[in-house]
């Protein structure tokens, strides 16, 4: 693999550079799971049962998901693939109280979002979850520092330091924590979105095609660093993506097409999801892609 001087000791399927930073990490498993008093692996961060969607009614009706059912156990990272249009966004916003879904329970821990009030479900996507997106999302006229801070103080909850600092270390920030956006790379503003995301210990972390606007190098780092998270914070991570590279950095990818789960890799390596993802491909479902590939992307880029 092209620029692999140094290897990463994040993973060890992959062998990526390592972020630019790292000292020693300590371990903090996320509020939720510490509170349930459960261990970390048995809890479940989130799930959906029988989770429909519709837009529209009648005949232009769009289903976008059919009856999902997922879990989501604490301390792992799965990636959600699918032929564009397969409802992976829908999925998502469903399980992070973006969006509803018009049949079917969504919990997050042990709530159950369904009735829940805008308030609570305000509250609750404040404090037990992170959110990265692919356009970082980042204030521009707020620091690093005041960015990765801020869902604490708009809480009105003490930020943990310790933990600030061990997070700010990991993901080598700490010399641009006084930095606005528009003075740091595109990798670096995915950091500081990590780490905003990272401070608060979520139940969950969701990431919307996180490495979507980054090179590969960058995109690289963006999932060790998710990996990372659950490896040695015990954080929980689902993210959407195209990339069969960077769903490889997960512990399994789960496969949507047409509106439902069809698929599921344990331990996945690139090339099995994008045999995985070419077969969705090759069976009809359709491909917003222009040339049916289904390694676009930027982690895709070091094999040119
Ligand atoms: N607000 C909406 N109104 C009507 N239809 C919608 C809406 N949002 C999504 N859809 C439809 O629902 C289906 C699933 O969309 P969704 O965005 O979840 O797919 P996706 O797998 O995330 O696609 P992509 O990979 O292209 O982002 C699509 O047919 C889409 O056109």
């Amino acid at each position: 693999m092209p620029g692999s001087s140094t290897l990463v000791g994040v993973h060890p399927r992959y062998r990526w550079e390592q972020p630019p930073t790292c000292g020693t990490v300590e371990t903090m498993p996320p509020r939720d799971v510490v509170t349930q008093g459960s261990a970390p692996s048995t809890a479940i961060a989130a799930s959906a049962v029988e989770v429909a969607k519709e837009y529209g009614a009648g005949d232009t009706a769009v289903h976008a998901l059919r009856g999902v059912s997922i879990d989501f156990p604490a301390g792992e990272f799965t990636a959600i693939m699918g032929p564009s249009g397969s409802g992976k966004s829908t999925l998502m916003h469903c399980l992070a109280g973006l969006d509803t879904p018009s049949a079917g329970t969504v919990r997050i821990g042990d709530t159950d979002l369904t009735g829940l009030g805008d308030k609570a479900m305000t509250e609750l996507r404040r404090d037990r979850i992170g959110f990265v997106f692919q356009s970082f999302n980042l204030v521009p006229t707020l620091t690093a520092r005041e960015n990765i801070t801020l869902p604490c103080d708009i809480a009105g909850r003490d930020v943990d330091q310790q933990w600030m600092d061990t997070v700010v270390s990991r993901l080598g920030l700490a010399a641009r924590l006084e930095h606005r956006p528009s003075e740091l790379s595109g990798g670096q503003q995915q950091r500081v979105a990590c780490a905003r995301a990272l401070v608060g210990r979520p139940a969950i972390i969701f990431g919307d095609e996180p490495t979507g606007n980054l090179d590969s190098r960058s995109s690289a780092e963006v999932m060790s660093i998710l990996r990372a998270a659950t490896d040695e914070f015990g954080q929980t991570v689902v993210i959407v993506t195209h990339d069969p590279r960077a769903a490889s950095f997960a512990d399994r990818v789960v496969f949507l097409a047409d509106g439902q789960i069809v698929n599921e890799l344990r331990d996945p390596d690139a090339d099995g999801v994008f045999e995985v993802m070419r077969h969705l491909d090759d069976n009809g479902v359709v491909n917003g892609s222009a040339d049916g590939d289904s390694r676009s992307g930027a982690l895709a880029d070091e094999d040119q």
